[in-house]
């Protein structure tokens, strides 16, 4: 073994970064032995420098992030400060300056990836970040490189634990989306800004990154289609539920069944109760991979936490290191196939419509005759008279396979006709 250590830099001690340092000290022996050198905490940036920090050495810290990164002697920088900047310009900094980088910023992944890993290539180094991605599971290397001789068509998955809580809660309570939002603030597991989860943002970067990776093609965050769950609803769930299905925060990434293009969406969908996916609960994160070869695949686990999280950045750190020990580099972007990213319309699924509509003769006729119109083929429909309504009934449609333009195309018709009083709800139905 090596004796000379290799020397990171800790840029971030928030949730994630203090369990790095925990762990890096706590498991030095074992971590030297696996990679085959020591591994030495060699600075830890902050903002707060007064604040203590258990087993590190306060010698070690500095608010002065981008002096650390341009130090010269730094083997792997680790970036767990989050956010677009200063994150992108340390970590180009990082490169310029030899070091390697291990990151868990989906955020800016997902916005500048490609820049990123040109940055990396450019100075021969890596750009690892396995806890951008439903942190603790190991999902980025399996699909980079255990099925790196596979076909994937499709990735489906929950990738924001702050949406499955919530949506779980108000599954198994039947409580409404703020009543589950209040609690889940409560325990911690929402922020008080909730926004970047429960609109779909978080879920979004992660979509861009996976399906980066899954098809070969550099996917944007603004490729995306992005809806949230701020929506949904009580009776949402009571539609699923009669359905047999449970409502989840999708993100969908899928190639067109020709094969000649790919789409990446996050949305609430219905899924059946025996789908893989339905039974993930709380905070859980988990993603459904279908391939060629393999079929299908379930990854499953916590998606974030300081100390999952963390474990996530570990592995990426021995890889890492192990790389410039062996004057290395891992597998970098790889984006050959090139292939188109189609919008929303293109997509094509199921769709479970709620409509509050006249109770009286042909109405059923006339709404079928609009779904008709635009192509789109109706599988169930369900009708339910409403004793408190005056003269109004809820009607349920279940579609079949259609495409979100002509489904669409469909609503906007429905809204015009006069016995449709309302669409209360349009939710896509996935994972059949
Ligand atoms: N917390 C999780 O469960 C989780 C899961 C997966 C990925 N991530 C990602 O990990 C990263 C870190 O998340 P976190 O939860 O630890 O956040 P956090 O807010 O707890 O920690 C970030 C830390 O960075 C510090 N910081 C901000 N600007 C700085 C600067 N210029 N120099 C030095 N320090 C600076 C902050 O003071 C804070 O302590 C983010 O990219 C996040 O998306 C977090
Ligand atoms: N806010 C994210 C953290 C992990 O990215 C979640 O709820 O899953
Ligand atoms: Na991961």
């Amino acid at each position: 073994m090596r004796t000379r250590p290799l020397k990171v830099a800790l840029l971030g001690c928030g949730v994630v970064g203090s369990e790095v340092a925990r762990i890096m000290t706590t498991h030095a022996d074992d971590l030297a032995a696996r990679i085959g050198a020591p591994v030495e905490l060699a600075g830890v940036a902050v903002r707060r420098p007064d604040r203590v920090r258990a087993g590190i050495d306060p010698a070690l810290v500095t608010t002065d992030a981008t002096a650390l990164v341009k130090r010269g002697d730094i083997d792997v920088v680790v970036e767990v400060i989050g956010g677009i900047e200063p994150a992108r310009s340390l970590i180009t900094a990082a490169f310029e300056h030899g070091a390697s980088v291990v990151s868990a910023n989906k955020a800016l992944l997902a916005q500048d990836g490609a820049a990123l890993h040109a940055a990396a290539e450019e100075h021969g180094r890596d750009l690892y970040y396995e806890a951008a991605v439903a942190g603790a599971i190991p999902l980025i290397r399996p699909l980079r490189e255990s099925l790196a001789g596979d076909k994937i068509n499709r990735v489906m998955g929950i990738v924001n634990g702050t949406t499955n809580f919530i949506l779980d809660k108000m599954d198994s309570t039947g409580a409404g989306y703020q009543e589950a939002l209040d609690e889940a603030t409560a325990l911690g597991y929402a922020e008080a800004d909730p926004t970047a989860d429960v609109e779909g943002f978080d879920a979004a970067a992660k979509a861009a990154i996976l399906a980066g990776i899954a098809f070969h093609t550099r996917v944007r965050l603004d490729d995306v289609h992005r809806e949230g769950m701020t929506e949904v609803t009580a009776a949402d769930f009571a539609s699923a539920k009669a359905m047999g299905c449970t409502i989840k925060l999708l993100a969908i990434c899928e190639r067109a069944e020709d094969g000649a293009s790919v789409t990446a969406r996050v949305h609430p969908a219905m899924i059946p109760l025996t789908h893989p996916l339905a039974s993930v609960r709380g905070a859980y994160n988990a993603v459904f991979v279908e391939s060629d070869a393999a079929g299908q695949l379930m990854f499953y686990g916590p998606g974030a936490g300081g100390a999952p999280t963390a474990s996530a950045v570990l592995g990426d750190l021995v890889a890492v290191c192990r790389n410039r020990l062996d004057g290395s580099t891992g597998p970098g972007e790889s984006a050959y196939a090139a292939l188109p990213v189609s919008p929303m319309g293109e997509v094509v699924t199921r769709y479970h419509i709620s409509l509050d509509v006249a109770d009286k003769p042909g109405v059923l006729a006339q709404v079928a005759t609009v779904f008709a119109e635009h192509g789109v083929s109706i599988d169930t429909v369900r009708q339910q008279g409403r004793p408190d309504s005056d003269g109004e009934a809820s009607l349920v449609v279940v579609t079949h396979r259609a495409s979100d333009a002509a489904l669409g195309g469909t609503v906007e018709a429905l809204r015009k006709l006069d016995t449709v009083r309302g669409v209360a709800s349009i939710m896509r139905v996935e994972g059949e």
